[in-house]
């Protein structure tokens, strides 16, 4: 045959689950899901794709019927919204045969990059919430991931005023470790911020969610922008990534508005840990080449929570004024 003929075997794969939803690997997913784009289509075209129905599920428990998975039909949301994502707004849903609920976000696919669903469809981290597949659906793509009853880090801030130290360096800490493992993946977050930190239903635990700014950086564009003293590891993009995290701890701790300029450093109270300041400064350092690593600031977070004696505030506490 010639090369003409010889189609590559992720063609031949996505040949095979186009028209139809099944339960599938991660790779098949992505696969897919590059085939998923908005675009000016003819009344046909339009007719036709109202009707379709395709996409990889990754969790048992939700459970495609005769190779469909339909709202309405074969899941259904429950109650109003959880939040709003990048181009979406995230419900709580449930799979009507097995009762599994679980968080969906609905984008429409003219706003949809398969970015969002490659960067986070196979990885495990405890620190990134969970991947359960996606559906497109018509002129919508449903993307399907673990409940976080907890809600996200930005709702906690605007109930609770700020959040008590060892909370925020706790919170920190994770969303850092979520960072480093995207880093070591080659991926780029691109949207870290407080609405996008998502809770256990505890409180314990905390998650990155929201791939839809993310990116693939491949291993040579992080050689080409290696900036950082931290690790050879550190990246530019990464170094600004950790810069708007320890904003964010700025803004966890005393919710200032995160401006363009580092936040004024004379405003981290005097009652902060010392340490739990340095992060601040190390991560909000204006020169990249001097930006300490994800894994430096992640060490530092761990030995700043030790010193203020571990999360020990309450779970929701009462509300306490910004400063
Ligand atoms: C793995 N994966 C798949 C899609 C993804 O790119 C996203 C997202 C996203 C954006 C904003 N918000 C939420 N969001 N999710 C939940 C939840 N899972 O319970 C949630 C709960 C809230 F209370 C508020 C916003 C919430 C989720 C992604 O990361």
């Amino acid at each position: 045959p010639t090369s003409s003929d010889k189609i590559s075997v992720e063609e031949y794969l996505v040949d095979a689950l186009k028209g139809s939803v099944s339960l599938g690997e991660p790779q098949n997913l992505a696969s897919l899901a590059k085939t998923w784009r908005g675009g000016a289509l003819d009344p046909k075209e339009q007719f036709d794709e109202a009707d379709e129905n395709e996409g990889v599920l990754l969790n048992e428990k939700l459970k495609p019927v005769d190779y469909e998975y339909r709202e309405e039909v074969h899941w259904t949301k429950c109650h109003g919204s959880l939040g709003i994502g990048s181009f979406g707004e995230v419900y709580k849903i449930e799979d009507k045969q097995t009762g599994f609920q679980c968080a969906a976000k609905k984008v429409q696919v003219e706003h949809f990059h398969a970015e969002e669903l490659t960067t986070c469809a196979a990885l495990t981290s405890p620190s990134v919430v969970p991947l359960y597949g996606a559906v497109k659906e018509g002129p919508w793509v449903t993307i399907f991931m673990k409940l976080m009853e907890g809600g996200s880090l930005g709702q906690l801030i605007k109930q609770s005023g700020c959040l008590p130290e060892d909370r925020a360096l706790s919170y920190l800490g994770q969303a850092l470790e979520g960072l480093e493992y995207l880093h070591a993946q080659n991926i780029l977050h691109g949207d870290v911020k407080a609405e996008n930190v998502l809770l256990s239903d505890d409180g314990s635990r905390a998650l990155l969610c929201d791939f839809g700014h993310s990116a693939h950086l491949h291993p040579d564009g992080l050689g080409k922008c290696l900036v950082t003293a931290g690790d050879s590891q550190g990246g530019k993009n990464l170094s600004e990534l950790k810069r708007s995290l320890c904003a964010n701890l700025f803004h966890f701790l005393f919710v200032t508005q995160i401006a363009k300029e580092p936040p004024p450093l004379r405003e981290i109270p005097p009652s902060c840990n010392p340490l739990t300041a340095e992060i601040i400064k190390m991560g909000l350092e204006k020169e990249p080449v001097q930006r300490a690593s994800a894994s430096e600031l992640k060490t530092k977070a761990s030995v700043a929570l030790e010193e203020v004696g571990g999360v020990t505030s309450p779970w929701k506490g009462e509300y306490r004024e910004p400063r």
